[in-house]
């Protein structure tokens, strides 16, 4: 069978002058943004921030005041167009009854695209697509409701990538997987990611929008440095053995006992694994970390 995509279009995302107000609770209070192609966004803020809301908007789930444009289209009147180009994995998986291939078929012929690169983005982040397609999406844990609606987003062609807390129940693995996914797709679409913790997303990203009761309250570029596929080799060095900080750098996946500690950590995972760190700085002796492409297995999520 061939599949004709619908036509790409710009990957350029505007919002102007948005608002939006449910009830009498203003949720977006006059966002103005241009997303231009090959811009990888952070989105984050605390929780209530607006970032769902926002993306909703692009989505055009939601009515709102002001201008958005994906694509140059506006979303509103054109949503079967736009969702056709945009992939986007929700924050919270929809309560889907349906069997999971069922949903994948029914997600690829949304887009046009083929299933079975849908299927290979879901078994690329380790799961068994033979032995969950029957099951109810409902029925699936977190993290495999995850790597579904990534693979369903990731496997098919689109020009903008929305990802609301995407790697929220990940394994370590699927992570490190997830990130290399990433990597592949960086240069030439757009891509917004959002988070309510810079740390988790610092790493995946050329631009840090923050949002605050409902208005952006910083928009920076950082330095496009870190090789998301890269992983840190680490060894460390304790004044005295702890066992808090065992139990801790454990669930890193580290090895070691005592005093000496080592293990892998993902390039993009460096930035929250030195957050961890921090809350021991008292204990450490010595540390070193250095890059490399290593295929060990790598330090798990906490
Ligand atoms: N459908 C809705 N009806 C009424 N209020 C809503 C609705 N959706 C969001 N809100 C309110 O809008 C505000 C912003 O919510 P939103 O989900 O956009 O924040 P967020 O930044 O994504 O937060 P989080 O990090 O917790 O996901 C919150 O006060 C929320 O209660």
């Amino acid at each position: 069978m061939t599949f004709t995509p619908p036509p790409a279009f710009e990957p350029r995302i505007v919002f102007e002058n948005v608002s939006k107000t449910f009830r009498r609770n203003r949720v977006l209070d006059g966002i103005s943004l241009e997303i231009l192609k090959g811009e990888r966004i952070a989105l984050v803020g605390s929780n209530g921030a607006g970032k769902t809301t926002l993306i909703r908007c692009l989505l055009g789930e939601y009515t709102y005041d002001g201008t958005v444009s994906v694509g140059g289209l506006d979303p509103r009147a054109n949503r079967s167009v736009v969702l056709a180009r945009v992939g986007f994995v929700p924050q919270i998986p929809p309560p889907l009854k349906m069997p999971v291939g069922e949903l994948v078929s029914f997600a690829a012929s949304v887009c046009h695209s083929d299933p079975k690169e849908m299927v290979r983005v879901i078994e690329e982040l380790g799961l068994d697509f033979g032995r969950i397609r029957r099951l109810p999406f409902v029925k699936l844990s977190g993290g495999m409701k995850q790597k579904t609606l990534i693979g369903i987003a990731l496997g098919r062609p689109s020009d903008i990538l929305i990802m609301d807390e995407p790697a929220a129940n990940l394994d370590p693995e699927a992570r490190h997987i997830f990130f290399h996914q990433l990597a592949e797709r960086k240069d030439d679409s757009v891509m917004v990611i959002t988070s309510h913790r810079l740390d988790e997303v610092a790493a995946l990203v050329n631009r840090v929008v923050e949002m605050d009761m409902g208005r952006v309250v910083l928009d920076d570029r950082v330095a496009d440095s870190v090789d998301m596929t890269s992983r840190m080799s680490c060894d460390l060095k304790l004044v005295r053995a702890d066992e808090a900080f065992a139990r801790t750098i454990g669930e890193w996946g580290f090895e070691g006992a005592g005093t000496r500690w080592s293990g892998m950590v993902n390039g993009p995972d460096r930035l929250r694994f030195m957050c961890m760190l921090s809350r021991y700085t008292g204990l450490i002796a010595g540390l070193e970390m250095v890059e490399g492409k290593e295929v060990a297995p790598c330090a798990p999520e906490i």
